[in-house]
């Protein structure tokens, strides 16, 4: 049975739809990680959950229960949210036992909690530490030691690693999922950064203007982006209006014939070409390089093509050819995808 569930949930501001009619399924032991530009609900929805914000209609279940009426300290949930700071004057165990004093837990059942927790997060023996004197990555460590203090059933994040740097992100990011792995947590979290979600949850909800445009396993968004919006959210810029031709194994584009996947339906679409899916060649496309961005492993190459819009190809590093080289490319079917035409 899922542990959370949204049911057609609609949140308001004034004249404004944050939300609207939002279905969500969060299992036990899961990590959901919402993703989506700034202003398409991922807070809102956060905050229906946890109870912070008024829901307009639809309902919010944890365990089958509906919350409505349910204030928010009694949903037994988590929060570690970007406006929840820690307590500056108390000590790093002062902030960690915050929940546990407010549920009248004795203080050496307390303190053995707050060692723990310590060691978990890897700031064994930390407690007396005062919060100040913290760097970022960790006072979030301690942020999250608090929150799963009282042994929340659904742990919620908000941008958890927002003010971090990206070294430090993608380490915390590792750490966490593993936590939440042995742990067994249920966490929903927030966050506008793909690369975070994709490392962290076992299913992301990709969010447009209030509304689920996406839900699905991280590899299964990425090889099949649901629409334009997700693809571009995602960073794919290689899209073009097409028709694909009876038999489904090439299409008519911009950029002139391309082969896609055996067995793709015939008919208008819109073709995603991911940058991997682009191979300079011996002929093919003729194209000029742009501009080249080094992205470690391989070179980005932003390429003019004879025809069509910009093309985004990826090159490994010892065969990136210079800017303002004329080259010609192939397009790899296995990395070309016909996505729906957005209505939009
Ligand atoms: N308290 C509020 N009063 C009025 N409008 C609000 C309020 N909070 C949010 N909104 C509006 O509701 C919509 C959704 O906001 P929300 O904060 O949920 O988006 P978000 O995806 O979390 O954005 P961000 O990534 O920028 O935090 C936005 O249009 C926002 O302007």
């Amino acid at each position: 049975m899922s542990l959370l569930e949204l049911d057609k949930v609609s949140v308001a501001y004034g004249p404004r739809t944050a939300l609207d009619a939002v279905d969500l399924a969060v299992a036990e032991h899961e990590t959901v990680c919402v993703l989506g530009p700034s202003g398409s609900g991922k807070s809102t929805l956060l905050r229906a959950v946890a109870g912070l914000t008024g829901i307009s209609t639809g309902a919010v279940r944890l365990a089958g229960r509906d919350q409505a009426g349910v204030p928010a300290h009694r949903r037994g949930l988590g929060l570690m949210f970007q406006d929840h700071q820690l307590f500056p004057q108390r000590d790093v165990g002062g902030n960690i036992a915050f929940g546990l004093r407010m549920r009248r837990v004795p203080r050496d059942e307390a303190a053995r909690r707050v060692a723990e927790l310590l060691e978990l997060v890897g700031l064994p023996g930390a407690e007396r530490r005062s919060v100040a004197a913290l760097s970022g990555g960790e006072q979030q460590r301690v942020a999250l030691a608090r929150a799963l203090a009282p042994r929340p059933r659904l742990l919620m994040l908000d941008e958890p690693f927002g003010q971090l740097d990206r070294d430090l992100r993608e380490r915390l990011v590792v750490e966490l999922r593993q936590l939440f792995r042995t742990l067994g947590t249920t966490v929903l979290a927030v966050t506008h950064d793909q690369g975070e979600a994709f490392a962290l949850a076992d299913r992301v909800v990709v969010m447009r203007a209030g509304r689920v445009a996406q839900t699905g396993t991280p590899v299964e968004v990425w090889r099949r982006p649901a629409d334009a919006f997700v693809a571009r959210f995602l960073g794919f810029r290689n899209l073009a209006e097409a028709t694909v031709r009876s038999g489904g194994a090439a299409a008519d584009t911009p950029w002139g014939t391309v082969p896609v996947p055996e067995g793709t339906a015939p008919g208008h679409c819109l073709l995603l070409v991911r940058p991997s899916g682009l191979r300079t060649a011996d002929d093919g496309l003729s194209a000029t390089v742009r501009a080249r961005t080094f992205r470690g492993d391989h070179v980005l190459l932003h390429l003019a093509p004879e025809r069509g819009p910009l093309l985004e190809a990826a090159c490994p590093l010892r065969d990136a050819p210079a800017e303002g080289a004329t080259v010609r490319v192939r397009f790899d079917a296995a990395e070309v995808v016909a996505l729906p035409v957005d209505p939009s």
